[in-house]
């Protein structure tokens, strides 16, 4: 039997599925969460039992290791040559990659050179694809890139306006990220309001430790908030998200410990956002315990939290000049029943109304009300299902 392995390394976790393809049925699945945190864990799902262990998971490099000793451990290969197509999240393509590529030296390389475009995800996704080259050097190995769906955005989306020296000398313009989980929760949004994709404009909120939010018009995407990073955008776990650029001269003219500029950006990308302001964790689930004891900073955080999420979604709204359906995924969009209402209620005048009973954590599938202009859906998101697909698309390409 063939195995296609798919890896999502993201920046607190790495998500793992193994399929028998061409049949997209899922052997076994897994989560390596919290790396980097104080509490990491590992589950591993298989013929339907959860397998939790937490254990100290420094950084991704070892969430790799540990999903090859979870796949002889439970006996999912007798031999890792099963594994014939191993598909892999690279968040960054920049110009290079339009739609996913083959793994060739070459291809690695690129996808090193543009770890300036992903500074958090990059260097973790180009050291995966190593670990899994030395490890099954015969096996078909892809690589997804999160940007690739944006790439259908009109210039005036992403272009900065600064002098066009910058983007034709440096590419300096917008990228965004979460392609894959855009481009599946549209598709799925679309089947589940029973019209065509080409047919919908959509507002996709992919709300997980990162997040980004993306308008999509007619099954493409015209806009979307990540940038030339995945640093732009809303507020996320650890990312300050859009800031006013002049911030950075002035703190390392005035704060000791910060000396240049990589220092500041250092500073937005790890220490900022929801850790930051709440100064007690990253992590969502945490953040609402620390809330709702009545924590003053973490309350502030959740505040700012969804006042930018709010901000985006108004903004697509505009550029969509209106939408047939707002739709949540990603780790905080399933699960977090508080971020969909408060952010629901709070754009209400756009038509947007929820049924509380329906609005529940796991709920899955249209939560508005018949009323409401706008539907509100939550789609959970399957970036692993559409890696595995792109590694049987070349497949089956190098076996004609
Ligand atoms: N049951 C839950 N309730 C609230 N938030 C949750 C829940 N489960 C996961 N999350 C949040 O989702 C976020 C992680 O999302 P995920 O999409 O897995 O992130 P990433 O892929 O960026 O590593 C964390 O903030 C986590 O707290
Ligand atoms: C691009 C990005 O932020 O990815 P993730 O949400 O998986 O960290
Ligand atoms: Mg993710």
């Amino acid at each position: 039997m063939e195995k296609t392995l798919s890896v999502n390394a993201g920046s607190s976790s790495l998500k793992w599925q193994l399929y028998e393809m061409p049949e997209e049925k899922v052997i076994a699945k897994g989560i390596f969460e919290r790396i980097g945190l104080p509490d990491s864990v590992a589950t591993a799902k298989i013929d339907g039992q959860a397998h939790v262990r937490k254990q100290k998971i420094v950084d991704h490099l070892q969430a790799v290791l540990l999903l090859m000793d979870t796949l002889i451990h439970f006996n999912l290969v007798d031999d890792f040559r099963e594994i014939t197509g191993v598909g892999h999240r690279v968040v960054a393509g920049g110009e290079f990659f339009k739609k996913s590529a083959l793994v060739t030296p070459e291809v690695l390389k690129q996808i090193k050179s543009i770890s300036h475009l992903a500074p958090l995800h990059n260097p973790a996704n180009a050291a995966g694809i190593e670990a899994f080259l030395k490890l099954l050097p015969d096996a078909v190995s892809v690589a997804v890139f999160d940007t690739a769906f944006h790439t259908t955005m009109p210039e005036k989306a992403f272009r900065y306006p600064i002098p066009n020296q910058y983007y034709e000398k440096y590419a300096v313009r917008k990228y965004g990220a979460h392609g894959t989980s855009h481009m599946y929760v549209s598709q799925e949004a679309a089947k589940i309001l029973g019209k065509p994709v080409e047919e919908l404009k959509l507002i996709t909120a992919h709300i997980g430790n990162g997040a980004s939010i993306s308008a999509i018009d007619g099954g493409k995407s015209v806009d979307t908030s990540m940038g030339f990073t995945p640093l732009g955008g809303v507020m996320m776990g650890t990312r300050s998200g859009e800031m006013d650029a002049s911030v950075i001269p002035y703190l390392i003219a005035n704060d000791p410990e910060l000396n240049d500029a990589q220092d500041v950006i250092d500073m937005f990308n790890n220490r900022s956002g929801i850790k930051g302001v709440s100064e007690v964790t990253s992590d969502m689930r945490d953040l609402q315990d620390a809330r709702l004891s009545g924590n003053k900073n973490a309350i502030l955080a959740y505040e700012m939290f969804v006042d930018r999420l709010k901000k985006y979604i108004s903004q697509y709204f505009g550029v969509l000049n209106g939408a047939d359906a707002l739709i949540f995924t990603a780790g905080i969009g399933e699960n977090d029943e508080d971020v969909r209402r408060d952010v629901v209620q709070g754009l209400s005048w756009f038509g947007m109304e929820i049924i509380p009973e329906l609005n529940v954590r796991g709920a899955v599938g249209d939560i508005s009300t018949p009323e409401s202009t706008v539907k509100v859906l939550v789609v959970p998101t399957d970036e692993e299902l559409v890696i595995a697909r792109d590694v049987e698309k070349f497949k089956k390409e190098l076996k004609k």
